[in-house]
């Protein structure tokens, strides 16, 4: 890797953790300027570029995007099971380019909130309008045992318009992606984390425009779950919606709004 592949692999770095554009801009400047006075190779003085970029992350904090046209709107959304109120009058609104996190502890509502987003369940009060085609990961399920993963794109992929040999291969390079070799066994026979997988690749085909994911990388190894967050962020910059319900609020820097539904259940 030289200079200037390095600084180009860091300046998309910084972009992707949603560093502005002026300090970002700012960051590559001082680190050629650096470079160039040193004459030392960048990995020796700064590393790898993704390792810098999240130490300056850490430094000088990343801005939330503003968003382009809102393709999700969830508005005063209620929900009751019995007497229990889940959900009170909970809004939420996604532009194309945001992540958001829907968070909160165990119980207060979040999985019961994305599926009143997906269709799934209906809510007691409130609307949801997505403007747009709509990817959905559940938290468990979605997936069918007696089905290999090739039969399960191909099934999903008809929904969204695509060709067999389209969704077979748009499902397969996304499973290499998170490092799945999409192998041809039944899904009853895969693990647990490797359903999730599954379930990622089957929410992101066709490109749908609003994706909302519940715990997608439940089950995930370490590495595997950093290359979500790099799919998370793909897809943002693609100028997608994305929703990530999740519990851990360490999260909360990876993305551009905060859903916390915690205390709300009243
Ligand atoms: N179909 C249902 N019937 C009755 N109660 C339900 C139903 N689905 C969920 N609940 C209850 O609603 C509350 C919210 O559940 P939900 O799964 O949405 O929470 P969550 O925040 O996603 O939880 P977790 O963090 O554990 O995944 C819980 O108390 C749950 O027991």
């Amino acid at each position: 890797m030289n200079v200037d592949s390095w600084l180009t692999a860091l300046a998309g770095e910084l972009h992707r953790h949603g560093v502005s554009p002026e300090v970002g801009r700012n960051v590559v400047a001082e680190a050629a300027t650096h470079l160039r006075d040193s004459g030392e190779h960048p990995l020796r003085v700064f590393g790898r570029p993704a390792a810098y970029a999240a130490a300056v992350v850490d430094s000088v904090g990343r801005v939330p995007r503003r968003g382009g046209r809102v393709l999700l709107e969830a508005v005063g959304i209620t929900k009751k099971y019995g007497k229990r109120v889940v959900l009170s009058d909970v809004d939420l609104t996604v532009r194309s380019g945001q992540i958001a996190a829907v968070v909160g502890a165990n119980g207060c509502g979040k999985s019961t909130f994305l599926r009143i987003c997906a269709g799934m369940t209906g809510a007691d009060g409130g609307e949801v309008r997505v403007h747009g085609s709509l990817g959905y990961c559940p938290q468990a399920g979605g997936t069918a045992d007696f089905l290999t993963p090739d039969e399960h794109f191909v099934l999903i992929g008809a929904g969204r318009g695509l060709t067999r040999e389209e969704a077979r291969s748009s499902g397969r390079s996304r499973a290499a992606v998170l490092d799945w070799p999409a192998e041809p066994a039944q899904a009853r026979h895969l693990s647990g984390g490797t359903r999730q997988k599954l379930n990622l690749v089957l929410a992101g085909l066709g490109d749908p425009d609003v994706l909302l994911l519940d715990e997608p990388y439940q089950g995930f190894d370490r590495g595997t779950y950093l290359d979500f967050w790099e799919q998370a962020w793909r897809w943002r910059d693609a100028g997608k919606a994305v929703v990530v319900v999740t519990h851990l609020l360490n999260q909360a820097d990876r993305v551009d709004l905060v859903l916390d539904l915690t205390g709300r259940d009243r």
